[in-house]
């Protein structure tokens, strides 16, 4: 039987920077082809990783596999990965194709191929025109997409980048996600992306891993990492969530119920192992929670609010309410008729109910 072998194996891989630790007993496996992220908020040992598969830090411990040969302190530039990052850093006076050809003049390829490949890597990033200026004669995302043609022009089986959109306007931002995406798509390469922006992960990745503080909290596709986070750090980290914290009532059927200090009930799906008397928490996101003006509905988690501010953000509108115990709770409502009439919008002090279904809430850990 043949074992699989993955693009990017790591074996319970620490780092540790003068007795503080960086990366902390990361295992993970990456698949051949994938769109892989690692996602966290600044220190959590994102780049760090990313610089041990590189080759440019070893691990204190364990072992990085990279198409199933053990590394172990093989140098950067004798391994198959070729790094992005967020500074372009391109040679300033050398042209757009001196820059994307120099990799390959190291390598003593001769010109007419270079040539060849040249143009090939200037064209995937729709650049083909342009291989006689210099760098500063482009805008940001030109240059970024420069980085990407001088990596991608040694045909690496796996691309490393580092926050490579972060310098860019939001626009340019999206444009370049969709295109990164499609050109990882066309050559099947393995790309390892860092980032700390948790929709640039969910829009382009494959799987995410989520870390904090060195280590990884979660694996998962970006519908597992949304709809059904392990953590109460992971369900805030991705998107907006609002939470109720209690103790566990009963648990029948999946369903948990949960009391809060103040006697309030209130009833979520228990994917995370509970028992009675167990502290929990109950996470529900703003889209799924209902405002309901009147009369009061009928069934569990029914709250009564009262509305504090409104915000309009063309899509959607965003309510804060307060609840009874004074806690602010976040209702999106998605705008699906066109109206200008303001009198569609709730206004801060109006009476409302707040409701979700039980299946759009889970119970995790608190
Ligand atoms: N060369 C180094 N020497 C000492 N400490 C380091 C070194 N490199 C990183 N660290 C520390 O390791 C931790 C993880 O840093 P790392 O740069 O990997 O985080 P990150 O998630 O990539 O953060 P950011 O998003 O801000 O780049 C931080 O506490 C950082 O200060």
């Amino acid at each position: 039987m043949n074992t699989p072998t993955w693009a990017v194996e790591l074996d319970h891989v620490t780092k540790e920077f003068r007795g503080s630790v960086a990366v902390r007993d990361i295992s993970l496996k990456i698949a051949d082809g994938e769109f892989f992220s690692l996602l966290g908020p600044s220190g959590c040992g994102k780049t760090t990783l990313l610089r041990m598969i590189a080759g440019f830090e070893n691990p204190s411990s364990g072992d990085i596999y990279i198409e199933g040969v053990l590394m172990g302190e093989t140098p950067a530039n004798r391994r198959d990965v070729n790094t992005v990052f967020q500074s372009y850093a391109l040679f300033p006076h050398m042209s757009v194709a001196e820059n994307v050809a120099f990799g390959l003049h190291m390598k003593n390829i001769n010109k007419a191929d270079i040539a060849t490949r040249v143009k090939q890597a200037l064209d995937m990033v729709q650049l083909g025109a342009f291989g006689d200026r210099r760098p500063k004669q482009l805008s940001g995302g030109q240059q970024q997409r420069v980085a990407l043609a001088r990596a991608l022009i040694n045909e690496p089986e796996v691309l490393l980048l580092d926050e490579p959109l972060a310098a860019l306007d939001l626009k340019l931002r999206k444009e370049m996600q969709l295109e990164l995406k499609s050109i990882q798509q066309r050559l099947g390469i393995t790309f390892i992306f860092v980032t700390h922006d948790q929709e640039e992960a969910l829009t382009m990745s494959d799987r995410i891993a989520v870390m904090e503080l060195g280590k990884v909290l979660q694996v998962g596709q970006p519908t597992e990492i949304y709809e059904r986070p392990k953590t109460r750090f992971v369900a805030d980290f991705i998107g907006e969530c609002n939470f109720i914290d209690g103790t566990v009532l009963a648990v029948e059927n999946g369903a948990v119920t949960l009391e809060t200090d103040g006697g309030v009930r209130v009833v979520g799906t228990g994917m995370f192992p509970v028992a009675a008397g167990d502290h929990a928490v109950l996470a529900v996101r703003p889209e799924k929670v209902r405002l309901v003006e009147g009369q009061q509905p009928q069934g569990t988690n029914v709250f009564a609010a009262i509305v504090e501010r409104v915000a309009y953000i063309g899509s959607d509108t965003r309510i804060i309410v307060r609840l009874p115990d004074g806690s602010p709770f976040d209702v999106w409502e998605a705008n699906t008729v066109s109206t200008l009439d303001p009198n569609q919008y709730y206004t801060a002090g109006d009476p409302v109910y707040v409701t979700w279904a039980t299946q759009n809430s889970l119970i995790l850990e608190r």
